[in-house]
């Protein structure tokens, strides 16, 4: 099978070929395996460099239509080269469907509708993120990873379960290279400016910014505001390069963590075009290789916005029989990676894996030592943080930990016994409580305390911070009644802000909508018991919340 690819979501004007002997291997419920080393993959790209400030759509969109049709005309001819024999000489065209800039994306789906019709072949329309991770799934091998997609516009974790691709966290602002193009920006460096922080970061002393995650959701606008601050009270360019790259990066792997402790899966890829950054890639394997898990991050060509990933994933949905009719080809510039049917991967495969119980649990954050009554959790330091930053976040957190679990009692909720403290170490002791996580015992009026417990919390004005089906705890009373506690307020805080709150029912509901497959009753029923006791306002955020298309 050999596939022509075409990408120009935004900036890469981009055309490529991909060529497999052995197209079986591309589906699933197969007893082949790819061996991406056989193939052949050709790609070339013109990108488009703005002359000053970041991405301008128009001038976007002009270069599109200036180089697609050279790149796809290269492209064409290499395929003409390596065809012999008789029939077309590829035998599908793929495109970035989206998501990108609408005037870019129709220059693109023009080009493709164009050269499937004239050649006489099927069109495939490929979801631009969702490229961005299969390229690592195909070429690591891994069965059915967490997928850290680390581009310019957007960032996210994702992870395949029942048909489609689940959201497991993601930012809640700016996608992480625009967020750092923009401090670029504010020093007057010229766009893309993530490589030149990367340079820059090598002669630079580490400062602090502010380190904002929620769950496996995170921000980056106030990191970029505190940034440009640094820079215009004088810090020297470099120190604050160091800086973001230690927080932000630290981030996008305690998230990771999070999502590889809350799946129970043993293995990470990593896309996007803020991938080539050596310290990110040296931060997430160092976190794998703690946890015993696998780590890939794809070829340099297949990072940044590239045809090659589009052609590839562009061949399992042909071997799938996934394609477009013309008539319904046309372009979404707000493709969200969950709304694709994943045609190419089985039913059965899932991120989510057996959960196992030896004693030593190690969550993504600390070793949790369970004896008959007590449990001792120790933040074990973290070697991929800045020393100094893993600091902070273990003493701060342990102090919120041990303040916020005492203070959540004082509001009606049950949590565990704090029996003793050491911030410096940090190690907390707590009480032994329930038999089992919510994880392993779903159901929806366990949900539905938890619901009330959040309202609960939130009326006297204390935010979880990551309540998720791992941090709820349940068992049974003497008499046999469900008894709910929730554990694990370290990343709480003191907060009265609606947005806040709403962001905590978003980071529980978002932990159940990736790990099970009918979420919908036990949703209602979380929503249900929040009504009980908290605001409705709070509902109405949520709705906002789980509505904003965050490609900015
Ligand atoms: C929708 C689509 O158009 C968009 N594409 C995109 O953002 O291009 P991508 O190639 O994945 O990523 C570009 C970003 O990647 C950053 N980048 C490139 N090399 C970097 C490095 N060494 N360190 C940090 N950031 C880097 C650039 O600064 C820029 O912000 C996306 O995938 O979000
Ligand atoms: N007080 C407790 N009683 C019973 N079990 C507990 C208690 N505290 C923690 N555990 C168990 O240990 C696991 C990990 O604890 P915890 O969530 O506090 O650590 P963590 O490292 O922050 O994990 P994560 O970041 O993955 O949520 C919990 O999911 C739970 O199974
Ligand atoms: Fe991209």
């Amino acid at each position: 099978m050999r596939i022509l690819g075409i990408e120009g979501t935004a900036w890469a004007a981009s055309a490529a070929v991909f060529e497999t002997d052995d197209p079986a291997a591309l589906g699933h419920g197969t007893d082949r395996t790819p061996d991406p080393a056989s193939d052949h993959v050709f790609i070339e790209s013109d990108p488009y460099q703005p002359d000053s400030g970041g991405i301008h759509p128009r001038e976007s969109a002009e270069h599109m239509a200036n180089a697609i049709p050279g790149v796809v005309d290269t492209a064409l001819a290499h395929a003409a080269e390596r065809h012999d024999g008789d029939g077309p000489i590829v035998d599908g065209v793929a495109f970035s469907r989206g998501p990108g800039l609408g005037p870019c994306l129709r220059i693109v789906g023009t080009a493709a509708r164009s050269v499937a019709q004239t050649l006489d072949v099927p069109l495939v329309g490929v979801n631009h993120m969702v490229a961005h991770l299969e390229i690592g799934r195909y070429q690591s091998g891994f069965e059915s990873p967490v997928c850290l997609n680390a581009s310019g516009a957007n960032a996210h974790l994702l992870g395949y379960h029942n048909g489609r691709y689940r959201v497991l966290g993601e930012t809640m602002d700016t996608g992480v290279g625009n967020a750092i193009d923009k401090f670029t920006r504010h020093v007057g460096w010229t766009h893309p400016g993530g490589p030149k922080v990367e340079k820059a970061a090598k002669d630079g002393e580490y400062v602090d910014l502010p380190y904002v995650v929620k769950g496996m959701d995170f921000s980056f606008s106030g990191i970029m505001s505190a940034a440009k601050e640094e820079a215009d009270a004088g810090t020297p360019v470099s120190d604050i390069c160091v800086g973001l790259q230690e927080t932000i990066f630290a981030m996008l792997t305690e998230v990771s963590e999070r999502a590889l402790s809350l799946t129970g899966t043993d293995e990470l890829v990593l896309g996007g075009g803020v991938g080539h950054n050596a310290r990110l890639r040296e931060m997430l394997a160092e976190m794998c290789e703690q946890r015993g898990a696998k780590f890939h991050a794809p070829d340099p060509q297949f990072l940044g916005d590239n045809a090659g990933m589009i052609a590839v994933l562009g061949a399992r949905m042909l071997k799938a029989g996934d394609t477009l009719p013309i008539s319904e080809s046309s372009v979404d510039p707000n493709f969200r990676p969950d709304q694709v049917d994943v045609t190419w991967r089985g039913d059965d495969e899932s991120v989510a894996r057996a959960y196992t119980d030896d004693g030593a649990i190690r969550g993504a954050e600390a070793t949790v030592d369970i004896s008959t009554d007590d449990v001792v959790k120790r933040r074990v330091p973290k070697t991929y943080r800045h020393a100094k930053l893993d600091d902070r976040l273990r003493g701060e957190r342990t102090k919120a930990e041990a303040r916020l679990t005492s203070d959540a009692r004082r509001a009606g909720v049950r949590t565990p016994v704090v029996r003793d403290i050491d911030p410096v170490e940090g190690v907390i002791t707590f009480q032994k409580v329930g038999e089992a996580d919510l994880a392993e015992q779903l159901d929806p009026d366990a949900v539905r305390t938890v619901g009330e417990y959040l309202a609960r919390l939130h009326q006297a004005g204390i935010v979880h911070g990551d309540p998720t089906t791992r941090n709820v705890r349940v068992g049974t009373d003497a008499d046999g009644n469900t008894r709910v506690y929730l554990i694990d307020f370290g990343l709480g805080f003191h907060s009265g802000h609606v947005e806040d709150h709403a962001m905590d029912l978003h980071v529980f509901a978002q932990s159940v909508e990736g790990t099970t497959d009918d979420a919908a009753p036990l949703l209602d029923a979380l929503e249900a018991g929040y009504e009980e006791v908290g605001s409705a306002e709070v509902l109405s955020r949520l709705r906002q919340v789980e509505s904003r298309g965050r490609y900015r």
